[in-house]
């Protein structure tokens, strides 16, 4: 099987519908941000803390090439498709799954997350919803869209296993 690329926007649930679905389906299941972790041995907070976040793209890129591509399910961060070279990558080497949520549920899934750099601060909706406007096209450039929005985990990955059969 080719590997399984989950993207979709911070919270929208690909690392826990990844580990769902790797139970279920008794495959692997590798997340780019806990490759990254691994490798750098830092947290990714510490990552755009220290060496800011260009710097974290450049590792997530390497993770993405350096991560095995067959019978494995993959969680991406969220901004994996900001690069072409890692969008057309996973086009290119596996089966490509957008995890769509809207803007508003996705401020309640994050609510009291500190363990993501790009939402720290002030103004979470506004962040949220501008990061989110600017990387819809890019998301939705997968073979498929899936609308998580006020879904259970159990359907998601349900219609994850109809998609790729
Ligand atoms: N379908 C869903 N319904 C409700 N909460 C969800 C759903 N999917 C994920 N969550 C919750 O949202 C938060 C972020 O999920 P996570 O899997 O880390 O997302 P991502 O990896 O896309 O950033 C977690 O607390 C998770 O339990
Ligand atoms: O959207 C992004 O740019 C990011 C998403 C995060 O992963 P999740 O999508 O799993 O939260 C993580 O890679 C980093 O904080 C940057
Ligand atoms: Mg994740």
């Amino acid at each position: 099987m080719r590997a399984i690329y989950l993207t979709g926007f911070m919270g929208s649930g690909k690392t826990t519908i990844a580990e769902k679905l790797s139970f279920e389906l008794t495959i692997p299941t590798i997340d780019t941000d806990d490759h990254i972790e691994e490798v750098t041995g830092k947290a990714i907070p510490d990552i755009f803390a220290s060496e800011g976040e260009e710097a974290f793209r450049k590792y997530e890129t390497q993770s993405l090439e350096s991560i095995p591509n067959k019978n494995i399910i993959i969680s991406t961060g969220g901004g994996i498709i900001l690069k072409e070279q890692n969008r057309e990558f996973m086009k290119k080497h596996g089966i490509v799954i957008y995890l769509h949520c809207d803007p508003e549920e996705i401020l309640k899934r994050l609510e009291g997350d500190s363990s993501r750099p790009l939402l720290k601060g002030d103004n979470r909706k506004a962040k949220v919803e501008s990061i989110f406007s600017e990387r819809l096209p890019l998301y939705r450039e997968a073979h498929f869209e899936i609308d998580t929005t006020n879904r259970s985990i159990s359907e998601i990955a349900d219609e994850i296993q109809d998609i790729i059969g």
